[in-house]
């Protein structure tokens, strides 16, 4: 029993895994202490600032930037044609489509870059700006997808005449590619023989991940060393770092990219932006630092929106409620250039995720990318490549087609749950999940809301709602979503040609503590305290004692960077397997300096011990001193590892979600009574830090769910530029969430993590609709578009006639 004591104590202080451990990065952000790109700060330094086009198609007759350039204090003013004889006018976007940097000719979408300002200071910069006079001749607007395919305008004069995309073949001169998967005669024939079919248009609007950090960047060129250094918003700083090097024929060794603190990234940071090559370029040629900082507008209306895709859905099913196919043909409003931020093969990411968690014996999926004329981007904000679209669009359905059956819509999930024994299971779109029990986990969420109980409350409302006693309804909002992160397995994903592993490069110092380097780079997640944990447990040294380190390229190994939820299913896996390799060294080690053979030792929570023998043993802290101090025959001195892992699988964490929401009928207003989120993602690294991600992650899904939109007139003018338009949550929209989970480790990952700061965005979004949904049902509503705010669902119940 001492023992026992004895070693769950010395566990204890090594904070590992499952510890609640107190973020370490806070005491520096709560105290202002964090830096971030607008703390970087350089002698010299000019300052960028964009010219923007006002309209979303038109034709650039001139630009005449005299009257700018006379203005004092300013150095240059760039354009396409200064850019063109570098090759750099245009440039390649990570979806194999090319982008304009500055507008070549024309402009295609509000807010366009059109010349690039650099001034004495970003004041200057900005009336600068107003300076520059360009003469546009409007061009007639697409911005809908469906009649961009039938206009006979082009919008991508570049590329008007060419057949084959990226992605294969294009059907129109504003079509990108169209992109299959599954079975398509067996789903017709199964849809077609089906009982029960239902069929649906189910829209996820453009949104935008609106982190409060716009993007930005500083470029030193040293044209003495030849070196250049690139501070700047990257959530994949490598990446940046191998496509400067392409662009600028720079070496990659003469370019250090650095991202400093980020003030949230939410897959806004993935891409890059005409910003950051436009300060690279002014550099270049002013020879001095140039800064480049969007401001809230710039963010919002040129950098990457999400969504906008527009799902046709059809399912099909049993009288009893099996679900025998389903079909999804998307319309994906891609704007102006093809920028979204997918793994190479995959323009549609990993949509075909859509068969969510249910056994569907066959599947078909085409998507199809349409240029319209708005901003370019497309993947970003907590969706792990187009995985939020898909859970809305499989939630949805399920919710139409339980309409259709008359059926509760809980129970038409539990049986066409994939059964924990069909694990790992194969999907009829091609992906193999890898571990889940989705019963236990739907079990638990229901009995945790007392489901029975809402449902007759429920019907309590509906029935006084009908009498005349009052003009409220309740909805029940279920959702149960599977995701899939940790992007990805090599030999199938990369992006612009660089396979998704992720690495770890650790350093044990002779006192016992140590540095660990990753080739991803937090945002606010908090990798800089679970990281550590993560070594803590296979190293045996306090977390404590482990500094993280990420985002200088100069220092960490190659990495693909953190989006998609993959740090952890990746980066992850491979701090775990570094960690590996460090004891093997250390388990020699403590052989020699034990006097027995390597194999009679063994671990013991910070040790290693004789087998046998349990007093006779050496701390990792005794074995890293002796790593340096002693000569240990056939031992190299120094202790130090390095991994570079390329995961066999993604992981598949999933989720139960139950939004409880009372609506108003007369005003369209919501409440929301009860938020239960129950998540599993394996092994839990940081149960605190877990919690965090889904508060943040459910508020940015309700958020979205209840108002967030990039709204469009038919002019293109983005009507939602500010925050005054765009609405951006606070404490009053937030319910009281309650967080749950069940751990189902992922068998193939060293520790069993899988991701999770996806997840809450991918439930949440379908928990909240669902809910508004459901509240109408007993009046015929099936399908009405997000987001519900609260004119959207007044016009429901006006809609329905429950206003007379
Ligand atoms: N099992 C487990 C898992 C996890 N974890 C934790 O949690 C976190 C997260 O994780 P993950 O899931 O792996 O993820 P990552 O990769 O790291 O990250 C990413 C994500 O993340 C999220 N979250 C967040 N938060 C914050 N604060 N900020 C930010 O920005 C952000 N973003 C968002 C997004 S959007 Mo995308 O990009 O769209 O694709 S993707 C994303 C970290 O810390 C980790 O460690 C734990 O603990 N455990
Ligand atoms: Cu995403």
């Amino acid at each position: 029993m001492k023992d026992l004591d004895e070693r769950e104590e010395r566990k204890d202080a090594l904070k590992g895994l499952g510890c609640s451990r107190k973020r370490v990065e806070d005491a520096r952000f709560t105290q202002g202490k964090g830096n971030y790109i607008d703390d970087v700060n350089l002698p010299g330094m000019l300052h960028g600032d964009f010219v923007r086009s006002p309209y979303a198609h038109a034709r650039v007759v001139s630009i005449d930037t005299s009257a700018a350039m006379a203005l004092d204090g300013v150095v240059a003013v760039l354009t396409a044609k200064d850019l063109e004889p570098l090759g750099l006018h245009w440039m390649p976007t990570l979806a194999g489509d090319k982008q304009m940097v500055l507008a070549d000719g024309k402009v295609l979408f509000q807010g366009q870059e059109v010349a690039f300002v650099v001034a004495k200071d970003r004041y200057i910069a900005a009336d600068a700006v107003e300076l520059v006079e360009v003469e546009y001749e409007d061009l007639p607007v697409l911005v809908n997808p469906f009649e961009a395919l039938k206009s006979d305008v082009v919008l991508r004069e570049d590329i008007k005449d060419e057949k084959e995309g990226a992605h294969g073949a294009r059907k129109h001169h504003n079509h990108i590619f169209t992109w299959e998967e599954g079975d398509k005669e067996a789903t017709e024939q199964a849809i077609g023989a089906a009982e029960v079919v239902a069929e649906e248009m189910v829209y996820y609007h453009r949104t935008h991940p609106c982190p409060l950090e716009p993007c930005g960047s500083v470029a030193s060129m040293d044209k003495v060393n030849g070196k250049l250094t690139l501070w700047g918003t990257f959530q994949a700083p490598h990446v940046v770092r191998t496509v400067a090097s392409l662009l600028s024929g720079i070496e990659e060794h003469n370019i250090r990219v650095i991202s400093p603190d980020i003030g949230g990234g939410f897959g806004n940071k993935v891409g890059v932006y005409p910003g950051y090559v436009c300060s690279i370029v002014a550099s270049i040629v002013t020879g001095v630092p140039v800064k480049w900082i969007e401001d809230r507008m710039d963010n919002l209306m040129a950098t990457a929106f999400a969504r906008d895709y527009w799902m046709k859905g059809r399912i099909s099913a049993t009288k009893e409620g099996k679900i025998t196919g389903l079909d999804v043909h998307v319309t994906a409003d891609h704007g102006a250039f093809d920028a979204c931020a997918d793994p190479t093969k995959f323009p549609a990411g990993f949509f075909h995720i859509v068969t969510g968690s249910y056994d569907i014996p066959v599947a078909h999926v085409a998507v199809d990318g349409v240029y319209t004329n708005k901003a370019p981007g497309g993947v970003a904000y907590r969706c792990s490549f187009r995985v939020t679209e898909a859970a809305y669009c499989i939630e949805r359905m399920i919710e139409v087609l339980a309409i259709e059956l008359g059926m509760d819509a809980a129970e038409l999930r539990r049986i066409n749950f994939i059964k924990k024994d069909q694990f790992p299971y194969q999907s009829a779109l091609g992906w193999e999940y890898d571990s889940g029990d989705y019963h236990t986990a739907w079990d638990k969420a229901l009995k945790a809301v007392d489901y029975e109980g809402l449902r007759k409350e429920q019907a309590q409302m509906l029935e006084d709602f009908k009498a005349g006693k009052s003009r409220k309804l309740l909805g029940i909002g279920l959702t149960h979503f599977t995701e899939i992160v940790g992007a990805g397995p090599v030999k199938n994903c990369d992006i612009l040609g660089m396979g998704m592993f992720d690495s770890c490069e650790i350093r044990i110092h002779p006192t016992g503590s140590a540095i660990a380097r990753l080739g991803t780079i937090s945002q606010g997640q908090g990798h800089a305290t679970t990281f550590a944990q993560i070594l803590a447990s296979e190293i045996g040294l306090p977390a404590d004692s482990i500094t993280i380190e990420e985002g200088d390229t100069d220092t960490a190994p190659y990495g693909l960077g953190t989006y998609g939820s993959r740090s952890t299913p990746v980066a992850g896996a491979a701090t775990a397997m570094a960690g590996r390799k460090i004891r093997a060294k250390a388990q020699m080690i403590a052989a020699y300096l034990l006097e027995v053979h390597d194999d009679d030792v063994e671990w013991d929570v910070d040790r290693f011990a004789v087998k046998g023998a349990p007093e006779r043993f050496k701390t990792m802290k005794d074995i890293a001193y002796a790593a340096y101090n002693q000569a240990i025959p056939g031992v190299e001195p120094g202790l130090e590892a390095v991994s570079y892992y390329d995961p066999p699988n993604m992981t598949y964490p999933f989720g139960a979600y139950i939004c409880v929401m009372e609506i108003d009928v007369d005003t369209g207003e919501h409440k929301i009574r009860q938020f239960y989120a129950l998540d599993d993602c394996g092994t839990r690294i940081n149960p605190m830090v877990i919690d965090g991600q889904v508060h943040g992650g459910v508020t940015e899904a309700l958020a979205i769910a209840m108002g967030q939109e990039i709204a469009y007139d038919e002019m293109g003018n983005c009507k939602t530029g500010t925050l005054m338009d765009f609405f951006l949550p606070t404490a009053v929209e937030v319910p009281n969430y309650q967080t749950d989970h069940t751990v189902t480790p992922s068998p193939h990952h060293p520790i069993g993590a899988k991701g999770v700061g996806e997840s809450p965005n991918v439930g949440g979004v379908p928990a909240f609709s669902n809910a508004v949904h459901d509240a109408f049902r007993p009046f015929g509503l099936r399908q009405s578009h997000m987001p519900h705010d609260h004119w959207r669902i007044w016009k429901i119940a006006q809609t329905l006639g429950l206003h007379d």
